[in-house]
């Protein structure tokens, strides 16, 4: 799915008007009828309920307007509340005068604000994505109140005062809203973490925008849907050996963090890897041996950490990182392995760190590896902390650019930048995975998928990062989200790749 920015989200409904040869008033209704019908099949409003619609001056407020009016309509007991403004959009003039007598209706006044209960609904119509400046004045200080009174509030397509595309000043008034109804497409502002006590649970409702228009529109931001990966991972063939698959290295562990070597190891064989050798330091031997037989076990001479890369050459894709320690010996091996590969590497964990530690390795990155940082891991490796989420975006674009490798930025939706400067939003994975060993878990996925030279490097990635969240969703109903252990995510692996396999 395209992210697009608020102006192109406005040529689009334009684009959609044109080619459907319909008003704007129509897709309004639309619009607005979405939003009804999702009121009343997701929140199940009682009657009595107390529900507020809350109208700005522009399309979104024109949206509340319908929303309101649909509400009195089925019998609820709405009030609207209209914001002051010198002008107001011809929609919301034309909507403004369809509303039914007996709807109370009242302008804000912020001497008076609204009396709403803890225990009421609020629809957020004021700002949508015309959204031009931050809000001060009446509008913010109607948005402060809408966020103290505890209600539950709903937002037409965006919290009103949040930029669909771009951060606003830190502390200026935007509404936290329990749910956001958004139309057809993503917002990039809902994706960031920043952003997260603002857009609550999001949902996508249909619109019929202009299929055409949609795939006409450039950008370089990507949510990536189930639907789109679908079909992307290929069924393994009937005269297949383990040879096709490939045979991947694996470089983890150290003292005392044997068990992400082994997390890795086990998720990578889940992967569908051909044949997997992983090289722990020799105190981890019998430790992998046990733990994972399908394995090979390559020992390090020196007990602790690594100290020597063995021969590359029987080798597809080289991943490196999980519990590795970031020792002096261990380093040169990341040094020598940088130098001599001349396959793709997955980088993790301690091996980023170590790039970080030492920048002058890193214009030693083979072009075309991937790399899976977490924020902090991230903020090591290009050493500067970032302004924002948004900024955080823009380094990682340009991190990827220079790099000429494809750089991940993980999170609830975790980011991959590629060389060409396209960023892919993951949509799969719960707050269950935020535990040690998930990482690593990814790791060993991404391996095995870049092993398995049927792939690109791109759809390895997207497909790996799409399968590790999908399969901590799956492990979800065994375990709740406490209870998930990043073993439970290799254990669903399988049926998360399988459902890929099939269109
Ligand atoms: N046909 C369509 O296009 C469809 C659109 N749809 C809906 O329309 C929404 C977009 O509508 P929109 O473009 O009218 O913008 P909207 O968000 O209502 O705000 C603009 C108004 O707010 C004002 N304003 C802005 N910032 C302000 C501030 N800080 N403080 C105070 N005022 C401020 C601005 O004034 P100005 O900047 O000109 O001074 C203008 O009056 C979209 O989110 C979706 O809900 C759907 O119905 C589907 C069909
Ligand atoms: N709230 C969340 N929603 C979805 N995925 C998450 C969430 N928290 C963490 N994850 C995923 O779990 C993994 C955690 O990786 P990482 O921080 O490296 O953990 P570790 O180093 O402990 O293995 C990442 O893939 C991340 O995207
Ligand atoms: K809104």
């Amino acid at each position: 799915m395209k992210l697009l920015s608020a102006a192109q989200t406005h040529a689009l409904d334009q684009a959609t008007i044109k080619a459907q040869n319909i008003s704007s008033i129509d897709l309004m209704e639309r619009a607005a009828n979405a939003v009804t019908d999702w009121l009343f099949k997701e929140l199940l409003l009682d009657y009595d309920t107390e529900i507020h619609v809350c109208c700005g001056p522009g399309n979104n407020g024109g949206d509340g307007l319908v929303v309101a009016r649909n509400l009195h309509r089925a019998g609820y007991p709405v009030r609207l509340w209209l914001l002051p403004a010198a002008r107001h959009s011809a929609d919301f003039t034309h909507q403004q005068h369809q509303l039914p007598a007996g709807l109370a209706v009242q302008e804000v006044n912020p001497d008076k604000l609204p009396d709403i209960a803890a225990t009421a609904m609020v629809v957020d119509a004021l700002f949508g994505t015309g959204l031009s400046r931050p809000l001060e004045g009446d509008a913010a200080t109607l948005v402060r109140h809408l966020n103290a009174s505890g209600a539950t509030v709903v937002a037409v397509d965006m919290p009103s005062g949040l930029f669909a595309d771009a951060p606003q000043p830190a502390g200026c008034a935007v509404v936290q809203a329990r749910y956001t109804l958004s139309f057809e497409l993503p917002k990039l502002a809902f994706l960031l973490p920043q952003n997260a006590g603002f857009v609550g649970d999001w949902r996508l409702l249909p619109l019929g925008l202009d299929a055409q228009a949609i795939r006409e529109a450039k950008t370089n931001l990507f949510f990536v849907t189930a639907d789109e990966m679908r079909g992307r991972f290929p069924e393994r063939p009937k005269f297949s050996h383990k040879g096709t698959f490939g045979h991947a290295l694996l470089l983890a562990g150290s003292q005392g963090k044997i068990g992400a070597a082994v997390l890795a190891t086990q998720a990578c064989l889940r992967g569908g890897v051909g044949l997997l050798t992983t090289r722990v330091p020799a105190v981890g031997y019998d430790i992998l041996q046990i733990s994972a037989p399908e394995a090979m076990c390559l020992a390090d001479p020196a007990a602790d950490f690594l100290t020597e890369l063995p021969d590359l050459a029987p080798y597809a894709a080289v991943g490196i990182g999980p519990g590795l320690g970031q020792q002096d010996g261990t380093r040169e091996v990341l040094r020598q392995l940088l130098t001599t590969a001349e396959v793709p590497l997955v980088i993790d964990a301690d091996a980023l760190n170590l790039l970080g530690a030492n920048p002058e390795l890193q214009s030693l990155l083979p072009p075309g590896s991937l790399l899976t940082p977490h924020p902090k891991e991230f903020e090591r490796l290009v050493g500067e902390p970032a302004r924002d989420d948004y900024h955080r975006l823009e380094q990682l674009r340009s991190f990827a650019n220079h790099t000429g490798c494809y750089c991940v930025l993980k999170g609830a939706y975790t980011a991959l930048a590629t060389p060409a400067g396209h960023i892919f939003f993951n949509s799969t994975g719960n707050p269950g995975m935020a535990t040690g060993g998930s990482g690593d878990v990814l790791t060993g996925l991404l391996l095995a998928l870049h092993a398995d030279q049927r792939l690109s490097p791109l759809d390895a990635a997207l497909l790996g990062l799409h399968a590790h969240g999908r399969a901590a969703d799956l492990a979800l109903p065994h375990t709740g989200h406490a209870g998930l252990l990043a073993s439970d995510i290799i254990r669903f692996i399988g049926p998360a790749l399988s459902e890929l396999e099939i269109l």
